[in-house]
């Protein structure tokens, strides 16, 4: 089984305008819901693929009651600790003129400190049957920057393993408690390194670098150029041909469900490459936060190109 967690999820809400002009009135013409968030898209993206999992996190108000009615729908397991809170929504313009696509994500609801100690009891006792722990995405306010770190350190301990996918001070804490896996996006590893990532050598040592760092597996994802992972030993880059982009929102968390699947089943590098990027591009064939389709991942698998660069 594969535990995630969503200590922020959102109600994702997919806005259609034809043509959207800054300043001025725009009217849109459609609206989908989606249960959002990142460890709930691993979670559906993990599900779509056949494995056992189950979602946690936080969750409250109409919203969060939205999201949890949207995940029964879908068929999925999942335990989230109420907050008194509201959860966020998520707006994703999605102009049909220039297929070009904006996102406001919201800072999320505030943490009572009880909430979180509930949080860390309910995330315990649900994850006991689970030898991976998936934790994914942004923090919302009242929780310590510290929070990865200590989830991690806890799993460790209790044998399991981990995949980190966060930005920022989240995701330099959470590194020293030596996640098995992290996914930060080209810009997400400038940030934490500080510097730019132009060339593929320039990303070759900076995914070097994010290992020493505490990473068992570093894997940068570079959008349509695919991605590149790093063990320590080698570096595999891994790409797919040109495919028809409609919405890239939850990309990035069907390439981390693919690892989480592989780093459950014992793949090697390469294989959990192939896995994450057919995945990743099955994910922006479909509309809104639809993610991958299994039959297009099936499609996708033998077409993904596999190039050892270490
Ligand atoms: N425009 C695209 N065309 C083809 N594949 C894409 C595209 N955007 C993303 N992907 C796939 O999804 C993966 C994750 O996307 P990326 O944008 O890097 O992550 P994130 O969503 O975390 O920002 C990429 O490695 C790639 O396999
Ligand atoms: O927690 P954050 O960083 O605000 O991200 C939340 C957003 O990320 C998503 O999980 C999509 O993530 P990716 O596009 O990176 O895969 C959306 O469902 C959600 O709106």
């Amino acid at each position: 089984m594969i535990a995630t967690v969503t200590l922020n999820p959102c109600l994702d809400k997919h806005i259609d305008v034809h043509g959207l002009v800054l300043y001025e009135t725009n009217r849109w013409h459609r609206m989908s819901k989606y249960a959002g968030g990142k460890g709930i898209d691993v979670s559906r993206a993990v599900y779509e693929m056949g494995f056992d999992t189950i979602a946690c996190g936080l969750l409250g108000g109409e919203e969060g009651r939205e999201i949890e009615t949207l995940l029964t729908e879908q068929g999925l397991k999942y335990h989230f600790t109420p907050i008194s809170q509201p959860t966020r929504s998520c707006f994703i313009i999605y102009d049909t003129k220039t297929h070009r696509q904006t996102n406001l994500n919201a800072p999320g609801p505030r943490i009572a400190p009880p909430e979180l100690k509930m949080f860390y009891e309910d995330l315990l006792r649900e994850s006991a049957a689970s030898s991976l722990i998936v934790m994914s995405g942004s923090v919302p306010p009242g929780v310590p920057s510290s929070v990865y770190f200590t989830l991690i350190s806890h799993a460790r301990k209790l044998g399991k393993q981990t995949i980190l996918d966060t930005a920022g001070k989240y995701l330099r804490e959470g590194l020293k408690a030596k996640p098995c896996l992290v996914k930060p996006n080209i810009r997400e590893a400038e940030e934490l390194l500080g510097r730019k990532l132009e060339t593929e050598a320039e990303i070759i040592l900076a995914a070097k670098e994010i290992v020493r760092m505490g990473a068992g597996i570093e894997v940068i994802s570079m959008g349509k150029k695919g991605l590149i992972a790093c063990d320590g030993k080698q570096v595999i880059k891994a790409s797919s041909a040109y495919v028809r982009v409609k919405s890239t929102v939850g990309a990035g968390d069907s390439t981390v469900a693919g690892f989480a699947i592989s780093l459950r089943r014992g793949d090697s590098l390469e294989e959990a490459c192939r896995l994450g990027v057919a995945m990743g591009t099955a994910a922006v064939m479909t509309p809104g936060t639809e993610l991958c389709h299994r039959e297009d991942v099936q499609y996708w698998l033998p077409r993904i190109k596999i190039r050892r660069l270490a």
